[in-house]
């Protein structure tokens, strides 16, 4: 099957934009980010889509962005904390390399705080957070090839454990 070598999914905060970088330089492939499509097809940050647009029309925007990247890029990808949640994207993810990156509440919150740019946490994060990963956690099982834990592990460590999760350094 072509497509993308790695597949990052996993909670807001958990790393899969940076991990994903440092895994497409080991890699020496690309690296695409589905909110950074996002971002640059509406032509205004995630905080703004939601505010201005609404949540719906952000998950549009992210469901093409998905579909596209997933067609067309064969390094690393990084999808946005809630793509899972769209039935087509899951669909697309069958056999796929997927890791799914994850951590506990704390560390969550120690990681993103009170951000900005995700406008989901803005308001009760801690609490917001889990109820997010109470949604969200069967979808990622779901999809997932493997299940690689980030809490007390660097980016760089987090890349090797995909790396090996996947077997990739056979590949
Ligand atoms: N393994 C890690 N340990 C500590 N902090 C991390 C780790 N991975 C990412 N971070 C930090 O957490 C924040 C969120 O990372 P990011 O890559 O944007 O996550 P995501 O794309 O999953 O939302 C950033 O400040 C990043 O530096
Ligand atoms: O979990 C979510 O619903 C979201 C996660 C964000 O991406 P990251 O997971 O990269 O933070 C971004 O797509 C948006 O703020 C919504
Ligand atoms: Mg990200």
């Amino acid at each position: 099957m072509s497509g993308p070598a790695v597949v990052l999914v996993g909670p807001m905060g958990v790393g899969k934009t940076t991990v994903g970088r440092i895994l497409a330089d080991r890699l020496g492939v690309g690296f695409r980010d589905t909110d950074a499509d996002v971002v640059q097809r509406a032509g205004k940050p995630v905080a703004d889509i939601f505010l201005d647009d609404g949540e719906p029309h952000f998950r549009a925007l992210e469901r093409e962005a998905v579909r596209t990247a997933v067609e067309t890029h064969a390094g690393v990808l990084a999808l946005g904390g809630g793509a899972v949640m769209a039935a087509e994207t899951r669909a697309l993810l069958t056999g796929r390399p997927v890791a799914f990156l994850e951590m506990e509440v704390g560390e969550a919150v120690r990681r993103v705080g009170l951000d900005a740019p995700r406008p989901l946490l803005a308001i009760n994060p801690r609490q917001q957070w889990r109820t997010l990963m109470e949604e969200r956690r069967p979808l990622y099982t779901e999809v997932a090839r493997a299940v690689v834990p980030t809490g007390g592990r660097t980016p760089e460590q987090v890349a090797d454990d995909i790396m090996d999760a996947l077997e990739l350094r056979k590949a």
